[in-house]
């Protein structure tokens, strides 16, 4: 079902070689935004309560602590991956006062920017969104661009 955010997201592409990424959450969907900004060469750092043991065994810096404002400082931007509605709001006001760019996991309402799918080969890169209206449908047209381009060359 699609539904709407209020948001219109403009698509762009940002290099963020040598720019700091903060992760706030150390669980399973912590784990799977970390996967893909590894793959850009991301500089990730995690903040959490609790950090699962993916992310101890990656060697990806992480500090367990309760979020407060002052962490985000010196981030380009931030994914939250908390699931507490409190806590993201939070986020989202500090990082509009500290000016970096807020991702809220699970809260497209919430999100200064969202995460299309990605297709990569080479230095060709397709991403796909919906506007965080459909993210399913994301990962199928996604998963589509990628068997177009893997078996039609
Ligand atoms: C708005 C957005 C914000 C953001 O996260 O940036 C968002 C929001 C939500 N995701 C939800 C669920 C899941 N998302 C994934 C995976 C991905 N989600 C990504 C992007 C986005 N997800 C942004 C929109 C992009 C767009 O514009 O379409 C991808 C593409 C990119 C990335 O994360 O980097 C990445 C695939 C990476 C890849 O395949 O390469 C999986 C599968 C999995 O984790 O394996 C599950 C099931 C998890 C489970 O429950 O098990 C739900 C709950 C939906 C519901 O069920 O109601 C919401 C909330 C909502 O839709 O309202
Ligand atoms: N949503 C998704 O993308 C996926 C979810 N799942 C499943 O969904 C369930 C939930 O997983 P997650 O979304 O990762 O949630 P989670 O509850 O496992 O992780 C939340 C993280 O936020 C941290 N946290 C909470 N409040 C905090 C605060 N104030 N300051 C700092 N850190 C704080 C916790 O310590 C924890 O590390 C799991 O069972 C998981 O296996 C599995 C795959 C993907």
């Amino acid at each position: 079902m699609r539904k709407s955010t209020g948001k219109n997201f403009l698509p762009i592409a940002i290099d963020i070689t040598g720019e700091k990424i903060l992760v706030i959450g150390g669980g399973q969907s912590a784990w799977n935004k970390i996967k893909i900004l590894k793959r850009f060469d991301a500089d990730v750092e995690v903040i959490a309560l609790k950090v699962c043991d993916e992310i101890k065994e990656s060697g990806i810096p992480y500090r367990i602590k309760a979020y407060e404002k002052a962490d985000l400082s010196g981030f380009l931007m931030v994914y939250s991956c908390t699931n507490y509605p409190e806590v993201d709001r939070q986020i989202v006001r500090d990082g509009r006062e500290a000016g970096v760019l807020v991702n809220i996991h699970d809260q497209p309402a919430l999100c200064q920017f969202i995460s299309p799918a990605i297709y990569q080969k080479d230095h060709l890169r397709i991403a796909v969104t919906s506007n965080g209206t459909d993210v399913y449908g994301t990962i199928e047209a996604r998963d589509r661009i990628k068997h177009y381009f893997e078996n039609n060359q």
